[in-house]
């Protein structure tokens, strides 16, 4: 049986489901081959002088390294000039991209955390590139700007496409244009996108959870009381034993439970209440809750889901409650019981 690479997937998405316009299938190409070209960077590791900070700090005040800026750069440029975006805007970059008078401009958005895991990069644990693409859709025409931060503001289930790259053993793309989950393999002596999964479902039960348990002294009462019962396994009111992984790159921690089912959070802690959380809305929580949705899983911030939030900035944090269905209700559901105590960032 011959191999279907990335175009013919997006061409028969195109053209026999209807589920993307040309100019759609064109831009999910060149952010396609822009991670391909982030993957050579990350794979030159210490050879091509890639590891290490640049001194500088993100709007979040977080630090960034030489890998967030290059995979940010990468990004930026190949997609400057392709004809299908009105603007960008990323993890690294305070405010949005518009796309330069001398190119010419689409009606897309472009959302991205160019490189997830960051602290991961140093030690080659795996890490990724995770992306949104939204549709500009002016309600108020007063607005004069061609685009502005407003036009970014829609809720998750208003994407049109989203994915990541994980640059792991294996270089990975998994894509959503809503009609499932795909997952393409890099083939690197060809440099090219095989598929080699479409339709990945996400088993409804686990016995295996995701979340950094050095913060638990200062998670919300239903956090605590749902790992506490994990941990009790057999003996507990779960009645089973389970596991826990925690790769500290989300894409890593999505790809394992999209692979094996498993549930991930990163919840609100007491320690900054008034920060929802410490993942991104746009470009990271939305994007892997379509995906995780597409392949019958659910996201929620504890009390809603992820897709219905209407956002009200660019860099907004959330919550973040992902992964098997039962288990992720099971969560949502002891916030809800919990709900006079319900922390009010979330
Ligand atoms: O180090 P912590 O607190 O466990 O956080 C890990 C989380 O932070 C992140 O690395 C944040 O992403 P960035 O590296 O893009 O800032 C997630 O990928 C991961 O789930
Ligand atoms: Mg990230
Ligand atoms: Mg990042």
């Amino acid at each position: 049986m011959s191999s279907v690479s990335l175009s013919r997937y997006l061409i028969e998405q195109q053209r026999v489901h209807g589920s993307i316009p040309p100019p759609l299938r064109l831009l999910l190409e060149v952010v396609a081959r822009a991670c391909k070209r982030i993957a050579i960077s990350v794979g030159k590791g210490a050879l091509g002088g890639v590891l290490g900070s640049v001194g500088t700090e993100n709007v979040q005040g977080e630090v960034q390294k030489k890998l967030d800026i290059i995979a940010n750069e990468v990004l930026i440029e190949a997609n400057e000039w392709g004809g299908h975006l009105a603007a960008m805007a990323s993890e690294e970059m305070d405010g949005i991209h518009p796309i330069p008078n001398r190119y010419p401009a689409g009606e897309y958005l472009l959302l991205f955390d160019p490189l997830d895991g960051s602290s991961n990069i140093d030690c080659n644990v795996s890490i990724g590139t995770i992306f949104s693409v939204l549709k500009k859709q002016r309600e108020d025409p007063s607005v004069i700007d061609p685009v502005c931060e407003a036009d970014f503001l829609q809720p998750g289930r208003q994407q049109v496409a989203a994915g990541y790259c994980l640059y792991g053993p294996q270089t990975t793309l998994v894509l959503t244009v809503g009609n499932g989950v795909a997952i393409f393999t890099l083939d690197r002596e060809q440099g090219a996108w095989v598929l080699t999964q479409d339709r990945v479902r996400i088993p409804e039960d686990t016995r295996e959870f995701a979340i950094n348990m050095s913060n638990m002294r200062h998670w919300a009462a239903p956090v605590r009381r749902y790992i506490d019962e994990c941990l009790a396994g057999k003996e507990g009111p779960r009645g089973k034993d389970f596991n826990m992984r925690w790769i500290a790159s989300m894409v890593a921690d999505v790809h394992r439970i999209l692979s094996r089912g498993g549930i991930f959070l990163y919840p609100w802690d007491k320690r900054e209440p008034d920060k929802p959380g410490k993942l991104r809305l746009m470009y990271e929580a939305n994007p892997m809750a379509w995906i995780i949705e597409q392949a019958g899983g659910a996201a929620t911030n504890g009390v809603q889901r992820i897709l219905d939030i209407q956002p009200r900035h660019l860099h907004e944090r959330v919550a973040v409650i992902l992964g098997s269905k039962n288990e992720v209700e099971r969560v949502t559901r002891y916030h809800t019981e919990a709900a006079p105590t319900a922390p009010s960032a979330l």
